[in-house]
């Protein structure tokens, strides 16, 4: 029985000959949607790339869906969402899609499916090159949506877009959390934070805070998390 769609005990990591990541504890329930926020550059991405088992210098334990991260059986149960582009913009939203279902081995039903979560019907048959910024986000986020994968690793999917599509991006990930998917998402935009089930306060590559958003205020002695996350800081200095 796996309690934890992630599980970090005393994670480290050295990139650039420096520790980026100084110790870290902490897990990721299934069934919520789990904030990482924090400044630029504290660390967000590194983390990210641990869970999915791409970073180098790693060390400590970080057991990912009751498997150690990186493992080849993983592959298929994470959807993974970066900062870069990640889909071929010369193809089609609909060629994308397909290309990827079948390194999966998926159907067209599980194409269809993704393109209509992220709401890109209409693009379709568009080339990815001439979509949007906003829609270009979402073909990735389509991709990462094949297959249903039990964890979703999103690293700042909202940049950039439009409040109504963010808004309708959060209603999202709260139904995949809801169907039982672990949910990580970063962003370093404290306002998105009232939107996660649970937050994990990052700087300089530790946790200053971990908990819901009203625990973390309310320790705080704040109103939002931008505050609570300066008195924070401030404490602890
Ligand atoms: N390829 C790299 N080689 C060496 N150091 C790196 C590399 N990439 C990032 N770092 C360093 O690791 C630290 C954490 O970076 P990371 O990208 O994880 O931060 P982040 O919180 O995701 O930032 P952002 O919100 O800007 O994406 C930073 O100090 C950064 O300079």
């Amino acid at each position: 029985m796996v309690n934890f769609a992630i599980e970090a005990r005393d994670l480290r990591v050295v990139r650039g000959g420096r520790e980026v990541l100084h110790g870290l504890d902490f897990s990721v329930p299934p069934g919520e949607v789990t904030g990482l926020l924090g400044p630029s550059g504290c660390g967000k991405s590194t983390l990210m790339r641990s869970v999915v088992g791409v970073q180098a210098g790693m060390a400590g334990s970080l057991q990912v869906l009751g498997e150690p991260a990186g493992a080849a059986a993983l592959r298929s149960r994470i959807g993974y969402v970066t900062q870069a582009p990640s889909v071929y913009d010369d193809l089609t939203v609909a060629e994308n899609l397909v290309f990827f279902a079948r390194v999966f081995g998926l159907g067209r039903d599980e194409v269809d499916r993704c393109i209509e979560a992220v709401d890109l019907r209409a693009q379709t048959g568009s080339v990815v090159r001439e979509l949007s910024g906003g829609q270009h986000s979402r073909v990735s986020l389509a991709v990462a949506l094949l297959g249903t994968p039990d964890l979703l690793v999103l690293d700042e999917p909202t940049v950039g877009l439009d409040p109504v599509l963010r808004e309708d991006l959060w209603a999202m990930f709260h139904r995949l959390a809801d169907a039982g998917a672990g949910v990580l998402v970063s962003s370093h935009v404290m306002d998105e934070a009232d939107r996660c089930d649970r937050l994990l306060l990052m700087r300089d590559g530790v946790f200053l805070a971990d908990g819901t958003p009203a625990e973390i205020k309310q320790k705080a002695g704040a109103e939002d998390i931008e505050h609570a996350f300066l008195a924070i800081v401030r404490g602890a200095a």
